[in-house]
């Protein structure tokens, strides 16, 4: 038999398997829509215990049917041929036939486990690991492993290179794939590691950090969905463009209740794209801010009234700017939060201006309720306090730094002179160009120290709801359905998640480590990164505190990965010997996959870095099939994203060096490669993660002179 009949045969046979795997998925989908009308003609019935079994029977339908849609390309992906000559398949969901023998296993189940961890030196049983490559419902390549040829019978057939290989070398999309057919034993160890604790993968570039962040998330969600579902999981990136980057994976599992979130865009209501440069992050991030923030936020408004004059029975009753300071600071003691006491204050103002008629002796002074009330009434009044003590946004105190002699009054004895300047610098165009990502924390921070305005209650509308969308008089499908509902519907700020997950870790700040803390306080962790890759250049030590605070005593799982699967290996030997100039002992992952080509290096006079890069971007278009990314410096993005106009629609991007965190392209044209290396804080590294984003082609483009 020829290798070519032998693959036909082996392909014809598991396209029967598949065959019979989307037939019974037919009858499992029209059983569902048939027990979904059915739950609504019961609920004609009108008794209680029918409604009851109704809304079981619809939600449970609805769910299913919902999953088996969701899973329907690539469902089953691989297949385990075991010692006792048994045989799994393994897919997106689990799936039994009608005498309830499993035809597919899900491949979070414990039964799928092999699949992922089973190797030739410990083959777990496993003969033959073969992975099954599908177009809708048509296979269209297998590819196995030989885990065990000892035990391999005589007629067993292997083909194909591997199926890692095989996938690797695909074009890259603008998403992230899901790598589920091909997860490899230290990344699978790491997905399916405890739901309790924390759990930390660290590793180089492109060892599937962010693939096996994603893959947990969707593996503690089928675990223990109750748990996780209910409670939320909560996925933190570095930046709205990769969190673009990542956004489909997790439905291409059937899971769409994680929630993900940039570092710009944790605080509700607000979206932050912009970065600052390295030092100026580095004065934002750092915990001594908080406290200059709580001296802000218990300053006076800006532009606020200073005095208070208000004539009474033909006398002046008027508190200067000191006696209303002091009227300010004994409400704000003790960390009281401004927007929570602002009733204190008001109180503190009656008092001074009764005290103050008693003592002028105002003629016919009525009771102090009586002198209040009236005065009270007043509209210039009321203006008066509505301007002194205003409910404040965390943006308005933020937007008061601007002003340099008030932040210099903030920071004064808490940040260094070099830093107050750095830091009113950045701030002199924030009401021109916007807030940045570190600001968000900032703001987050704030909304902590000036609490929430008090809201007078009010009266419910429905005398039978109780929290959370559940009535008293409720059904279990009433309650299944407020579960659901509540995990669509979580308010903005929601601090509850059961899990979070933190990628690129590595470039999470003090305070912002503070943010994300305080919506995982009752969760369980996943923290991934790679120090090698920080842009961080303030103080280690308090980061590591920060980090520790919001991780609390939870018990650590640590886990390192050491292949990368990204770079061919001619490229990542010149990120390599980057990051070797900082860190000469780095231990540094392996590139598995050699293309034979090599990176490009232009240098090229000023003048026509325009054109070059505009030249090796349009060749690069050329020579790969997915996308190509351009970056840049910093400064330098506008400028080059104006010079490439529309070149390569959708398959090219342009991003900062700081953008390019955790992205990746097939081929990528670095801009000015010196002038990144050139920041003496993060330089190196930045531009080790520039060089490492790339999967082919790699071209650099160095101006001179
Ligand atoms: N087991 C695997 N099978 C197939 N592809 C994989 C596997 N593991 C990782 N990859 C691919 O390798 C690339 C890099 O993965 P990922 O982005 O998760 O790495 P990372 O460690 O987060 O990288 P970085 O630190 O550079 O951001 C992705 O294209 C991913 O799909």
């Amino acid at each position: 038999m020829t290798d070519q009949t032998a693959l036909e045969q082996e392909i014809a046979a598991e396209q029967r398997h598949l065959d019979r795997v989307y037939a019974r998925l037919a009858e499992l989908r029209r059983s569902a829509v048939r027990a979904e009308r059915e739950g609504y003609r019961l609920a004609r019935v009108g008794n209680f215990g029918a409604l009851v079994e109704r809304d079981a029977m619809v939600f449970h339908a609805a769910q299913r049917r919902h999953v088996l849609d969701a899973e329907y390309e690539g469902l089953v992906f691989g297949r385990l041929d075991l010692h006792d000559r048994q045989v799994l398949h393994v897919g997106r969901l689990g799936i039994r036939d009608q005498d309830a023998a499993t035809l597919v296993v899900d491949w979070r189940a414990p039964a799928a486990a092999a699949f992922y961890q089973a190797t030739p030196a410990e083959p777990l049983g496993v003969v033959r690991r073969r992975t099954i490559q599908s177009s809708r419902e048509r296979v269209t390549r297998i590819e196995d492993d030989l885990l065990d040829p000892v035990a391999a019978p005589d007629d067993m057939t292997v083909v194909g290179d591997g199926a890692l290989l095989a996938t690797l070398s695909k074009a890259t999309g603008r998403g992230m794939r899901d790598i589920v057919a091909t997860i490899q034993r230290e990344q699978d160890e790491a997905i399916r590691s405890p739901g309790s604790g924390v759990t930390i993968v660290s590793g180089g570039p492109g060892t599937g950090k962010t693939a096996v962040a994603l893959h947990r998330a969707a593996y503690l969600l089928y675990s223990d969905r109750r748990r996780y579902a209910g409670g939320g999981i909560l996925v933190v990136g570095p930046s709205t463009v990769f969190v673009e980057y990542i956004a489909s994976v997790l439905p291409s599992l059937g899971e769409d209740t994680a929630t993900l979130h940039s570092l710009g865009t944790l605080f509700p209501g607000m979206r932050a794209t912009r970065t600052d440069p390295p030092e100026v992050a580095a004065v934002k991030g750092s915990l001594r801010m908080r406290r200059v923030l709580e001296r802000a936020a218990r300053d006076a408004v800006p532009g606020g009234p200073t005095e208070l004059r208000l004539l009474y029975r033909g006398e002046l009753l008027r508190l200067d700017r000191r006696e209303l300071d002091a009227i300010r600071e004994r409400a704000l003691h003790r960390g009281a939060r401004r927007n929570e006491v602002r009733r204190v204050g008001f109180d503190g103002v009656f008092a001074a201006l009764w005290a103050q008629a008693r003592r002028l002796g105002v003629p016919r002074l009525p009771e102090q309720r009586a002198f209040e009330a009236e005065i009270a009434e007043r509209p210039e009044f009321r203006e008066f306090l509505k301007a002194w003590w205003p409910r404040l946004h965390p943006r308005h105190v933020l937007g008061w730094l601007a002003e340099a002699d008030r932040l210099r009054r903030h920071a004064e004895g808490i940040l260094s002179g070099r830093e107050i300047r750095l830091l009113a610098e950045a701030y002199r165009s924030l009401d021109t160009e916007g807030l940045t990502i570190a600001d968000i924390a900032l703001l987050d921070e704030l909304d902590e120290l000036l609490g929430k305005p008090m809201k007078p209650a009010r009266a419910r509308r429905d005398p039978y709801q109780l929290a959370g969308g559940v009535r008293e008089l409720s059904t279990l499908g009433d309650r299944q359905r407020a579960a659901r509902e509540a995990a669509r519907q979580r308010p903005e700020d929601y601090r509850e998640y059961a899990h979070v997950v933190v990628d690129e870790s590595q470039d999470v700040s003090p305070m912002q480590w503070r943010m994300i803390g305080r919506r995982g306080r009752l969760a369980s962790w996943t923290v991934v990164g790679d120090p090698a890759q920080t842009a961080w250049t303030g103080d280690p030590q308090e980061l590591t505190r920060a980090r520790d605070q919001a991780l609390g005593r939870r018990r650590r799982h640590q886990f390192t990965l050491t292949t990368n699967y990204r770079n061919s290996a001619e490229i990542f030997a010149v990120a390599a010997a980057e990051i070797r100039r900082l860190y000469p002992d780095l231990p540094l992952p392996t590139a598995v996959r050699s293309t034979g080509v090599h990176p490009v290096e232009l240098a090229v006079p000023a003048t026509e870095l325009r054109t070059t890069v505009a030249e090796a971007a349009g060749a690069l278009l050329a020579e790969v099939e997915g996308t190509v990314g351009v970056i840049t410096p910093v400064p330098r993005r506008d400028e080059v994203a104006g010079w490439l106009g529309g070149l390569g629609g959708p398959r090219l991007q342009v991003v900062t060096s700081l953008e390019a965190k955790g992205m990746e392209y097939d081929g990528v044209v670095l801009v000015a490669p010196g002038e990144i290396r050139a920041d003496p804080g993060s330089g190196v590294r930045t531009l080790y993660v520039a060089l490492s984003r790339a999967t082919q082609r790699l071209t650099t483009v160095e101006p001179t002179g």
